[in-house]
């Protein structure tokens, strides 16, 4: 057996999926076989072994962030803030990790969150992570910026669960085009993500004069959408991969254009969504009490893993602030600086009900392909399982604000908890 097929665990059959065995496979595999893991199971080296094999322009873009990283480093720095309270002689063979969102049960409270370009990270790219996604049960959130179609995904995808993250053009033929086509290809959710109508100031980007989707990489979605081909054909009598640059600036001009949609506009995603429409960049208690006057089905507390609005305010430090004020009328999720099963626990006790994995999964992705990415995933919920039972709680429930304290030790951005 080689290293790759010896990460391979079997799809859990019994009746409470014990996602701690993978580390008691890691384990065997090094001390029986000399076989260790593809993919560090190091938080802290996790980037640094996928700096190896990245391209500098790739790695610059999917580790950079937005200015001087203030807010990078501030996602990470909150989490060293809040610390868990761990109970004793609570004994729990197996803790049960299954959440209720908008109405349906999931195995876990994790979801891959919406990456675009993940051609430039692996050649497995979005089919490779999202196929991967299915074999564990983790839902696939399906970026517009994607190297592949939405329905190359949702053939890779099969029966896994599967969202579509909306880049919102001001297009609305497009837009219904898009919306379409999710929904025919099986994706349940709409996140529509608020906070990337422009791209900011990205400092590594710029110095190496690298954005992907101008030379049409990222734009497939688009490019492989009727509307938008028909559109375009009818302007520059041409396909888009024949004129690559011309329909890459019509598309980004239409996405990116640093014009943002305004509340009232969620009224035309109601009109043409009927699952549960997701708003993705909520950081102001204000703003998550509008995404419920607009009758949004749940939010995402994020600030785009600090690629956007630098200096902005760590996702975490916001998050209880936002469930107080709005967590009994829709479903806060979260993501941005999440690296362990432990900060896992840590988003769920101050009151996420699931929360998206980002930069570890692509440097997984890149690392070791589709292979990669799902050690990543596993190793995470591993991570959480086994930190939940050494902290006596054996359901998610049980992750709560009485198992977590805020303190003001200080720490650095480098560490993980
Ligand atoms: C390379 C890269 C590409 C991303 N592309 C998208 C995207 O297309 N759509 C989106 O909503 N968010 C995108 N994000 C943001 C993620 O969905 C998520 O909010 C972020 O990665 C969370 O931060 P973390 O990875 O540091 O935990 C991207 C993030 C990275 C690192
Ligand atoms: O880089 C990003 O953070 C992002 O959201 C994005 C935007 C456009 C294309 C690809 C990714």
């Amino acid at each position: 057996m080689n290293v790759k097929q010896s990460q391979q665990l079997p799809p859990s059959t019994s009746e409470h999926p014990n996602y701690g065995l993978f580390q008691n496979l890691l384990y065997r595999d090094g001390m029986l076989f000399h076989r260790y893991p593809l993919v560090t199971t190091d938080a802290n080296k996790l980037e640094d072994q996928a700096q190896k094999v990245l391209k500098p322009t790739s790695y610059n873009y999917v580790a950079g962030g937005a200015g001087e990283r203030a807010t990078m480093d501030a996602n990470r720095l909150a989490f060293r803030q809040w610390k868990l309270i761990p109970r004793m002689l609570r004994p729990a063979p197996h803790r049960d990790l299954t959440v209720q969102l908008f109405g349906k049960t999931y195995a876990t409270p994790i979801l891959m969150a919406p990456v675009g370009v993940q051609t430039i990270f692996h050649e497995d790219k979005e089919i490779g992570l999202s196929s991967a996604c299915a074999e564990i049960g983790v839902p696939f959130i399906l970026s517009t910026a994607a190297s592949s179609s939405i329905e190359e995904v949702a053939q890779a995808n099969g029966s896994g669960t599967r969202w579509f993250q909306l880049y919102w053009p001001r297009d609305n033929d497009v837009t219904l085009s898009l919306l379409k086509r999710a929904k025919e290809n099986g994706f349940t959710a709409l996140v529509v993500t608020l906070d990337t109508w422009a791209l900011a100031w990205r400092p590594a980007d710029l110095d190496g004069g690298y954005i992907p989707f101008i030379k049409g990489v990222g734009n497939q979605v688009a490019f492989s959408d009727p509307v938008f081909r028909e559109k375009f054909l009818k302007k520059y009598g041409a396909v888009p991969e024949d004129q690559i640059l011309q329909a890459s600036q019509e598309w980004t001009s239409d996405v990116f254009s640093g014009a943002s949609h305004g509340w009232e506009d969620l009224a035309f995603l109601k009109q043409n969504w009927d699952g549960p429409i997701i708003l993705k960049g909520i950081q102001h208690p204000e703003d998550a009490k509008l995404a419920v006057e607009y009758g949004c089905d749940g939010i995402i507390v994020s600030n785009h893993g600090g690629r956007q609005l630098d200096g902005a305010v760590a996702s975490l430090e916001m998050l209880p602030e936002i469930v107080d004020a709005v967590g009994d009328k829709l479903t806060v999720l979260f993501d941005s600086g999440i690296r362990t099963g432990v900060d896992i626990m840590k988003a769920l006790s101050l009151g996420a009900k699931a929360v998206l994995i980002g930069r570890p999964a692509i440097y997984g992705l890149a690392v070791g392909g589709k292979l990669g990415a799902k050690q990543v995933l596993q190793g995470l919920l591993a991570d959480l399982d086994q930190s939940m039972g050494l902290a006596g709680i054996h359901s998610i429930a049980g992750c709560n604000r009485s198992v977590i304290r805020k303190v003001h030790y200080g720490g650095d951005s480098k560490s993980s908890n």
